[in-house]
């Protein structure tokens, strides 16, 4: 073997080593290499990049710092819409939505549930596994291109498992450590501060310079298929396994419930575990589970029959930032 081409394969062998730390802390949530360890290989790696710029590959972990600075973002029109979801307050109107779903389909119907995650609809396009676009929802038809931003965004994998080509839905959002962490920086600099880690998500997000987007600790957690083609999967829990599988952030808090009590006792647990969340939630989406049920049900011209999401009452806004010292 020459000089070159080992020098290639350490750099490609560096470069999958850490992507797969990444995939393990980001996405798995578990950890499996310390700190020190990563750091180094990460060294290694920015040094041979450093002597042969020819070998960075844009799905190489050191190409996440950003640095780009924009001019504007590009329109995208989106292939499938993202329609918005219905609201409901309360358990009579789920209980409404039960019967409904139940008149169209008959009785045998089993719904997921899943925490309403308050952040930044999203949507990532990948070909032949590669992370090729990245857009916001914008009005649901036409987002905003952006893509380098999304590129700092650590639990956004630059290549999947599969080679496959599909696009994704989820949410980006600042966990609520570094939103505080953030607010806190801006409030000893004497900067005005984000109201909420969703503005403060869609303010790192829509930045036209990507090094500030590589600084806000953005995470995601993605949650449907735009198209469910690519992969055999025939209802909602399945997905999310395979959306995980393939290398994507899904909140690990869903679960299958068969009846509106399931339905409500899990609000209810998660409405009293709701100011511990390490993110921030609104409420609880509820979704019929099987994928042919769904077709069946369709959509509305603004919204899917299939599904509605709960909303926690508003006086219940987060009031985490009592645990921090505000400076005077
Ligand atoms: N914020 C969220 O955590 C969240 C949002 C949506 C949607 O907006 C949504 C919109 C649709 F038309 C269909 C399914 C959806 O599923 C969703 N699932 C979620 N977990």
């Amino acid at each position: 073997m020459t000089e070159q081409s080992s020098i290639a394969e350490q750099a490609r062998a560096l470069r999958d080593q850490l992507n797969q730390y990444a995939y393990q802390y980001y996405v798995m949530d578990q950890p499996t290499v310390p700190d020190h360890l990563y750091d180094e290989q990460y060294a290694k790696l920015v040094a041979i990049e450093a002597a042969h710029p020819e070998l960075i590959t844009p799905d190489s972990p050191t190409q996440r710092v950003g640095g780009l600075i924009q001019e504007g973002f590009q329109k995208v029109v989106h292939d499938v819409p993202l329609y918005s979801l219905n609201d409901v307050f309360n358990q009579e109107e789920i209980i409404a939505f039960d019967q409904r779903v139940k008149k169209a389909l008959g009785d045998q119907v089993t719904y997921v549930c899943e925490l309403k995650i308050d952040g930044l609809s999203i949507s990532l396009k990948y070909q032949e596994g590669r992370f090729v676009q990245g857009a916001t929802r914008g009005d649901g038809t036409i987002g905003e291109d952006i893509t380098e931003n999304l590129k700092t965004v650590r639990s956004i994998p630059m290549t999947l498992k599969e080679p496959l080509s599909i696009e994704v839905r989820g949410e980006c959002f600042m966990p609520k450590s570094s939103f505080v962490k953030l607010n806190t920086e801006r409030e000893a600099a004497g900067l005005d501060v984000f109201a909420n880690p969703r503005n403060a998500a869609a303010g790192s997000l829509r930045n036209l310079d990507t090094s500030v987007t590589a600084k806000r600790n953005l995470d995601t957690f993605l949650y449907t298929l735009a198209d469910f083609g690519p992969l055999e999967v025939s209802d909602q829990y399945t997905a999310l396994a395979e959306l995980q599988k393939i290398g994507f952030h899904t909140n690990p808090e869903r679960r299958l419930c068969q009846n509106v009590e399931e339905i409500w006792a899990y609000i209810e647990e998660f409405h009293d575990k709701r100011s511990n969340l390490p993110y921030e939630i609104d409420g609880v989406v509820i979704k019929v589970n099987d994928f042919s049920q769904q077709e069946d049900l369709g959509f509305t011209i603004k919204a899917p029959r299939w599904a509605t999401a709960y909303k926690f009452p508003p006086e219940e806004a987060q009031t985490y930032l009592e645990d921090i010292e505000w400076t005077v």
